[in-house]
C-alpha cells in the first residue's frame, strides 16, 4: 500500500473507531451494553453495509432495535465485508468494550440497580424490597467492581426478549418479578427449575430463589465467581447465549401484601413446580388497599385519602378495593385516578406489583416504539394522563356551562311535559360523590357538569322530596307555568376547590357538650354550645331564635358601619387583578348560633339543634305581581324568630365565583352569597378557605326570596354546625318580625344602589326603599339648575 492510501485508511479507521464507541455509549447509557452488543454493532454494520448515517439516525434507534431482536432473529444476514473495515471494528469494539463498560453512564436501569446495591433502606425507591434486590444480585453477580456488574445489571433489567405470550404462558406474575420472567422460557428445553433458597438469606423471611439448572457440561455456578472474574460471566454467555445461571423468578416478600406468611409450604407451586406465590384462602386474599411497602409511611398518612397515592416518581402503588378495581396513576390532587378493573380474577391468582408493570411496558415500549428516551416512565405517562384529562375535563366544563345556560331555558320554554322528560343527569367528569353526615354533600371534589338537563319542576313541590314539607309552585300573575329549571338541592355541596374538614377530631371537647343527654334546652345549666352565645341559648324552648339575640342581630345588619372589619388581603379585591389592589371595603362581624351536633351527648330533638333539621314551615313558590318575579311566601302565619330556610347553593371558592362571573355563568337571577365572616381576621387567608354560595345551577328555596330594602321580614344569622372554624357555616333565614300567612318572605341583600356596574332596579315597595330614594336622589342632581 502506498503511503496515501495508508493515510486514508488510518483516518477512516479513526472515524471509525469514534463512532463504534459513540454507538457503544449510547447503549450503556441506555442499560443496553452487553459484550454481545458489540457483537450486534458489528453484524449491523455489516447489514448496513457499514451506512453509519442509517445506524446513528433517531438516537441509534436500529441499532436498538436490533439489540432488542437479536435472540430471536439469530443474528443478522452476513455480508460481504470490507476485510479493513472488519478489523477496525473489530480492534475498535474491543477497546470500547473496556470503555464504556469501566466508565459508564448512568442509566436509569443502572441507577435503579445501583440504588439497590448502596441503600440502606428497606425497599428501593420503586417498591422492591432492597433485600430482595441485593440478594439476587449477590446470587448472581457478587460485588464485582469489572464489566461483569454491568452485566449483571443488564441481565436484570434487560428488555424481554420474548413475546408477551410466551414469556407469561402458563405463568402465574409473581409480585415484583414480571421482570425476571421472561429468564424462566429459554431456548433450552431440558432446563428444569429447581427450588434453591438464596445463599446467605433468612430462612424465616421467605425469601425463595428459584435458581436456573445448571447445564450439564456446565461446572462452574455463577456463585463461584469471583470479583473482577471477567470469564465467568463470558462463559455463563456461552453456554446459554448469555442466558443466567441463576435467576430468582419468584421472591416472597416478608412483608408484602400478597405474600404467603407462612414460607414455602404456603407458596403456590404452578405445573412447572416454579414458586409462585398465589394468594389462597388460608391467606387473606386481596388485601383492602395495596400499600407499596417501600411506601408504607406516606401511604399510611394517606390512607383515607383516595389522592395520597403518588409517589415521588408521579407512580402510584396499586390499592386493590374488594372489587379489585386498581388504582395506577392519579393526578397531584387525586381528582383524576386512572384505574383498572380486574374481572374475573379469583382469589387464587397473583397480582404483579405496580413496579414490575411499569418496568415491563417501558421494556415493551422501548422494544416496539423505540422509546429510547432513558427516562422514560410509564408511570409518570400516566400521571400525565390523568393531570392531562383533568385540565381537559375542567376547560370542556367551563364550556359546557357556557353552552348549557341558554339551552336550559330553551328547554324550560319547550312544551315538555314534566313528567315525560324528567331525566336529571349529572355528568360526574371525575371522583367520588359523598353525603357528608351533618347535612353536607360533596358533589365531586370539582366539578359535575350538568348534561342534557331537563331539571323539570313538580308544582306540587319544587323540592321533590328533598325537603320534610312539600313546596308548591303557583303563578296566578302570568303564563309562566314554573321557574326557570335548576337543581333542587336540600344542602350545599362542594363544587370543587372549597376545603371542608368535617373532621370530628377538630371539634375539641370544650366545643361540644358530649356530657349532655336529651334536650340541652332543658338541663338545668347551659351547655358547653352555649359558651358561643354568651352562656345563653340562641334558640328558646318553642324553637324560635331567642328576642335578645334576635335584636342584636338585626340592629347589627341595621348598622353594619360599627361591626364593620376590614381584611388586610381582602379576597374580593384580590380577584379583581388590579396593578394595586384596592383596599378591603369591610366586612360586617356576624353574631354566629352555635348547635349541637353530632359530637353532642344531646339528641337530634335537642332544642339547641334547629336549621340542621331542616325546613319545618309551610311555604309557597308563587309568582309576584309586582314584576319581581317568581318570590317565596309563608302560608301559614310565622312568629317572629321563626327558622324559615338556609340559603344552599354550590360552595365555591372565591376564585371559582370570580372565573363564573368572568365567563358570564352565574345566572341573574340569584346572589351568590359571600361566606366572609372571617376573612378579615385571617391575615393569610387561602383561597380554598374563602368560600361562597352559588344557587345559580344548584340551591333550595331561598333563590326565590326577593329583596327588600330594610323593613324586610327575614334576617340571616350564619349558624356553626360541623365546623368550628367559621370558614364555613350556614347562613340561615328567621322572621325578624311577625309574618302573615300569604305574605312574601323577602330579606335585605344589602344592594349598594351606588354601584354603577350593578345597577338594581328595586320594586320591593318598602317605604325605606333605598333604590327609589336613590332614583329621585338621582333625577334630583340631573334637574336643571333654576336660574
Ligand atoms: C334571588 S333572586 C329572587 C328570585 C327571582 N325573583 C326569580 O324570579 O327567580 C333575585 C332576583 O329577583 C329579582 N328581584 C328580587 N328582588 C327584587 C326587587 N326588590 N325589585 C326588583 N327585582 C327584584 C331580581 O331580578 C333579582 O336579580
Amino acid at each position: 500500500m502506498n503511503q496515501l492510501s495508508q493515510a486514508s485508511l488510518s483516518s477512516q479507521a479513526i472515524s471509525l473507531r469514534k463512532r463504534a464507541s459513540k454507538a457503544l455509549q449510547h447503549m450503556s447509557s441506555m442499560g443496553l451494553y452487553t459484550p454481545k452488543t458489540k457483537q450486534v454493532l458489528r453484524e449491523l454494520l455489516k447489514s448496513f453495509d457499514y451506512n453509519w448515517e442509517a445506524i446513528e439516525a433517531d438516537n441509534y434507534s436500529v441499532f436498538v432495535d436490533a439489540l432488542l431482536s437479536y435472540d430471536e432473529e439469530q443474528g443478522f444476514i452476513q455480508k460481504k465485508v470490507d476485510p479493513i473495515q472488519h478489523d477496525v471494528i473489530d480492534e475498535n469494539l474491543e477497546q470500547n468494550e473496556g470503555s464504556v463498560v469501566d466508565q459508564p453512564t448512568p442509566s436509569r436501569k443502572r441507577q435503579r440497580l445501583q440504588k439497590k446495591e448502596t441503600t440502606s433502606k428497606p425497599f428501593s425507591d420503586r417498591g422492591i424490597p432492597n433485600e430482595v434486590a441485593i440478594q439476587t444480585h449477590k446470587s448472581k453477580e457478587p460485588q464485582n467492581t469489572s464489566g461483569i456488574a454491568n452485566e449483571a445489571s443488564w441481565r436484570q433489567d434487560r428488555p424481554l426478549l420474548l413475546s408477551p405470550l410466551e414469556r407469561f404462558k402458563g405463568k402465574d406474575i409473581v409480585p415484583d418479578q414480571m421482570n425476571m420472567l421472561h429468564d424462566e422460557i429459554t431456548p433450552f428445553s431440558s432446563r428444569k427449575q429447581t427450588l434453591q433458597k438464596i445463599p446467605g438469606s433468612n430462612s424465616n423471611q421467605g425469601s425463595i430463589c428459584l435458581k436456573m439448572p445448571k447445564i450439564e457440561s456446565e461446572n462452574d455456578s455463577i456463585e463461584n465467581c469471583t470479583p473482577g472474574n471477567k470469564n465467568c460471566a463470558e462463559s455463563a454467555d456461552d453456554i446459554s447465549g448469555s442466558e443466567e445461571s441463576a435467576v430468582p423468578i419468584a421472591i416472597i416478600y416478608p412483608d408484602s401484601p400478597y405474600s404467603i406468611v407462612n414460607g414455602p409450604a404456603k407458596k403456590c407451586l404452578d405445573e412447572n413446580h416454579s414458586t409462585l406465590p398465589k394468594t389462597n384462602s388460608e391467606s387473606p386474599s386481596f388485601p383492602a388497599t395495596y400499600i407499596d411497602p417501600s411506601k408504607k409511611d406516606t401511604a399510611e398518612s394517606n390512607h383515607n385519602d383516595v389522592t395520597g397515592l403518588t409517589n415521588n416518581d408521579g407512580i402510584s402503588s396499586i390499592p386493590v378495593d374488594s372489587s379489585k378495581n386498581v388504582v395506577i396513576a392519579s393526578s397531584s390532587k387525586g381528582e383524576v385516578r386512572l384505574s383498572f378493573a380486574l374481572n374475573g380474577m379469583n382469589s387464587e391468582m397473583c397480582l404483579p406489583s405496580l413496579e414490575s408493570v411499569f418496568r415491563t411496558v417501558e421494556e415493551r415500549c422501548l422494544k416496539s416504539y423505540k422509546i429510547i428516551e432513558p427516562n422514560f416512565s410509564f408511570g409518570s405517562l400516566l400521571t400525565e394522563m390523568c393531570e392531562t384529562l383533568k385540565e381537559l375535563s375542567e376547560s370542556l366544563e367551563h364550556e359546557r356551562l357556557v353552552n348549557i345556560t341558554p339551552r336550559l331555558d330553551s328547554q324550560y320554554n319547550s312544551n315538555i311535559t314534566p313528567s315525560s322528560s324528567k331525566q336529571n343527569i349529572f355528568c360526574d367528569v371525575s371522583k367520588t360523590n359523598g353525603v357528608l353526615s351533618s347535612g353536607m354533600a360533596t358533589a365531586a371534589n370539582h366539578k359535575s357538569v350538568l348534561v342534557d338537563v331537563r331539571p323539570m319542576h313538580d308544582v306540587n313541590d319544587i323540592a321533590k322530596a328533598e325537603e320534610r314539607m312539600r313546596i308548591s309552585i303557583v303563578n296566578e300573575v302570568s303564563g309562566e307555568q314554573f321557574p326557570p329549571p335548576f337543581f333542587y338541592i336540600s344542602r350545599n355541596i362542594v363544587i370543587r376547590n372549597g376545603h371542608l374538614d368535617f373532621s370530628l377530631a377538630r371539634i375539641e371537647d370544650v366545643d361540644c357538650c358530649s356530657n349532655c343527654f336529651g334536650d340541652c334546652l332543658s338541663a338545668s345549666t347551659p351547655c358547653l354550645c352555649a359558651k358561643h352565645t354568651n352562656g345563653k341559648y340562641a334558640y328558646s324552648s318553642d324553637g324560635l331564635v331567642n328576642k335578645e339575640f334576635l335584636d342584636d342581630c338585626i340592629s347589627r345588619f341595621h348598622n353594619p358601619k360599627q361591626d364593620l372589619v376590614y381584611c388586610k388581603n381582602c379576597p374580593i379585591e384580590k380577584l379583581k387583578n388590579e396593578v394595586i389592589p384596592e383596599s378591603c371595603k369591610g366586612h360586617v362581624v356576624r353574631k354566629f348560633i352555635k348547635e349541637c351536633w353530632v359530637k353532642c351527648g344531646c339528641n337530634k330533638q335537642c332544642g339547641n339543634r334547629v336549621v340542621q333539621r331542616g325546613i319545618t314551615c309551610n311555604l309557597q313558590v308563587f309568582y309576584t305581581a309586582e314584576n319581581k318575579g317568581w318570590g317565596l311566601r309563608t302560608l301559614d302565619e310565622l312568629p317572629r324568630g321563626t327558622f324559615v330556610c338556609e340559603y344552599v347553593g354550590e360552595i365555591l371558592t372565591n376564585t371559582e365565583l370570580y372565573e363564573r362571573n368572568q365567563k358570564g355563568t352565574t345566572a341573574k337571577h340569584t346572589r351568590p352569597i359571600l361566606l366572609d365572616a372571617i376573612w378579615a381576621s385571617d391575615a393569610a387567608l387561602k383561597d380554598e378557605d374563602a368560600l361562597c354560595l352559588d344557587a345559580t345551577y344548584c340551591g333550595n328555596i331561598a333563590r326565590f326570596i326577593n329583596h327588600r330594602c330594610f323593613d324586610s321580614n327575614l334576617i340571616e344569622i350564619p349558624v356553626e354546625v360541623e365546623t368550628p372554624d367559621h370558614h364555613y357555616y350556614h347562613l340561615a333565614f328567621f322572621t325578624s318580625k311577625k309574618v302573615e300567612a300569604f305574605e312574601e318572605l323577602t330579606w335585605d341583600y344589602g344592594i349598594d344602589f351606588d354601584d354603577s356596574c350593578r345597577p338594581f332596579q328595586c320594586r320591593c315597595g318598602s317605604r325605606y326603599c333605598r333604590g327609589s330614594r336613590k332614583k329621585s336622589r338621582s333625577s334630583r342632581s340631573r334637574a336643571p339648575v333654576r336660574q
